[in-house]
């Protein structure tokens, strides 16, 4: 079946653009990036490659720069998922006008035609670049709304990306009032949660798709109330946190385990960050966590952040931070920033001092006069205030989140103009991370931008996420 539904999509897609190391294979757009089992390496001349990925290149700079529906991007959404998702979907006015999702990002463009042929991927592409939906798309291809079981798993690292993926997916696949097919049920199996409710909820009428943190599904499937057997597709979302997460990456890594031996199995990847991703493919195939055949694609990867981002930076005493952030938000007017700040140490928690976002909150709250809402977000909440931050930011009206890095990873708030890293995060991919919930919204010409606030001797270590993300930092003088 995989292989006669890669010979009816038609080849729309343009040439996958992926590193020099993964270059795709084929010189003809619409085909896939093939590694070599064990090397990893592509399975075609080099020379083909070479020419090939230049071409990929060029591509990638003219469209974003241009920024505006071309050509290739002309083709809709809808156009790639016919015969794929469901007609009543796809018919869905709310999916196609309300929501705006008519012309497919690079990342949808290149790996639906892929993902529909039942290939394990590997989705390598910006923040803010609709991973989600891809992702969703595939899922609603699959599941069966009369099957009452669970066909369909997303992990993800957080209760807050949970609850948002959870939301995308319900709206998506709800009843249509227009038609007679029955909609998916979609459970968020998220920690903080009500798991005797999702016990019931799993025995009496499996969902369809499930999005669930790692712990909690972990805890369904050891009791037996979650069964791997009948789910189709596992989706991985911001994979190389999991992976690198000490206290999830050895549940993620048994579920993959116990997932590959599932029949008719389909795996999917997702980040805008995968380091040394030779290595994460390599051991993809090796693990079995993916089939031997996994295609990694991965798209814009000479600008591994969005090009709609300025970056700038501030040096300034650690004194004086309070009073520089104060200045900047009156000068630049955001209409909604987030303020990252690196997280309370423990030799600081058992001096007893307070955290810097509450130093921060308590500074602004005095201090600035304009009109957006301040809000909080860090770990040490309890989950309900965690949940009333982000609902009142999704209700609208500009909003000034000081957060931790917990709103780095997935959190989207396409509002967002400024990002300001209060303290500099404590890697690149971090700062990756954070810079991308700014610049969300696929095709738009906005610029937004992320301000750091460093110390003189922060100075290199800024300079040295320039170069590994390719970017730069121009200076403010204040
Ligand atoms: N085809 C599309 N047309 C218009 N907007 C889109 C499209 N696809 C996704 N979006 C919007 O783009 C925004 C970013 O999408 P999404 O959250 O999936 O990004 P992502 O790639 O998962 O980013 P991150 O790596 O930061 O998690 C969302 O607000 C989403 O609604």
């Amino acid at each position: 079946m995989a292989s006669h539904q890669l010979l009816s999509v038609p080849h729309f897609c343009l040439l996958s653009k992926v590193s020099s190391f993964h270059a795709p294979l084929l010189s003809t757009p619409g085909k896939l990036s093939l590694f070599h089992p064990t090397t990893c390496s592509p399975l075609q001349s080099s020379s083909t490659s070479r020419i090939t990925n230049l071409q990929a290149v060029t591509n990638t700079r003219s469209e974003i720069e241009s920024n505006a529906p071309t050509e290739t991007t002309a083709l809709t959404l809808r156009n790639i998922c016919q015969g794929f998702v469901p007609e009543h979907i796809l018919h869905r006015q709310a999916l196609m006008e309300e929501i705006g999702f008519v012309f497919p990002t690079d990342i949808q463009r290149e790996a639906l035609p892929t993902l529909f042929t039942g290939r394990d991927c590997i989705l390598h592409a910006q923040t803010g670049s609709g991973k989600t939906l891809t992702y969703l798309l595939l899922i609603l291809s699959l599941i069966n709304p009369q099957r009452s079981s669970v066909q369909a798993v997303v992990v993800v690292p957080t209760r807050e990306l949970g609850m948002q993926v959870t939301k995308v997916a319900r709206m998506l696949a709800a009843k249509s009032t227009d038609a007679e097919v029955k909609g998916c049920t979609v459970m968020a199996l998220l920690d903080g949660g009500m798991l005797r409710r999702h016990k019931s909820w799993l025995k009496a009428e499996p969902p369809a798709i499930v999005v669930a943190t790692v712990a909690s599904l972990c805890h369904m499937l050891e009791k037996h109330i979650l069964r791997l057997d009948s789910v189709k597709v596992l989706v991985v979302d911001e994979v190389d946190f999991l992976f690198y997460s000490s206290k999830q990456a050895g549940p993620v890594r048994k579920l993959l385990t116990s997932f590959s031996s599932c029949d008719k199995r389909q795996t999917v990847f997702a980040s805008a960050s995968i380091p040394q991703h030779k290595h994460f493919v390599h051991d993809c195939m090796q693990q079995k966590w993916t089939k031997r055949d996994v295609v990694h694609i991965h798209v814009s990867a000479i600008t591994p952040m969005p090009l709609c981002l300025l970056h700038k930076f501030v040096v300034c005493g650690k004194k004086n931070k309070h009073q520089v952030l104060l200045a900047l938000l009156e000068s630049d007017a955001p209409e909604s920033a987030i303020i990252f700040v690196g997280e309370q140490s423990e030799k600081s928690k058992k001096a007893g001092n307070d955290p810097s976002t509450t130093l921060l909150i308590e500074f602004l709250k005095t201090s600035y006069n304009g009109s957006l809402e301040i809000l909080l977000l860090e770990e040490d909440m309890n989950f309900n205030s965690r949940a009333a931050s982000l609902t009142e930011i999704r209700q609208g009206g500009g909003f000034l989140l000081v957060s931790t890095d917990i709103a780095a990873r997935g959190i989207d708030l396409p509002e967002t103009t400024h990002i300001f890293n209060f303290d500099l995060p404590q890697t690149a991919t971090d700062y990756l991370h954070r810079a991308g919930r700014a610049g969300r919204k696929p095709f738009s010409d906005r610029k937004c931008i992320v301000t750091n606030l460093i110390t003189s001797e922060e100075r290199f270590v800024l300079q040295r996420f320039e170069n590994e993300l390719m970017f730069s930092c121009e200076e403010l003088m204040f």
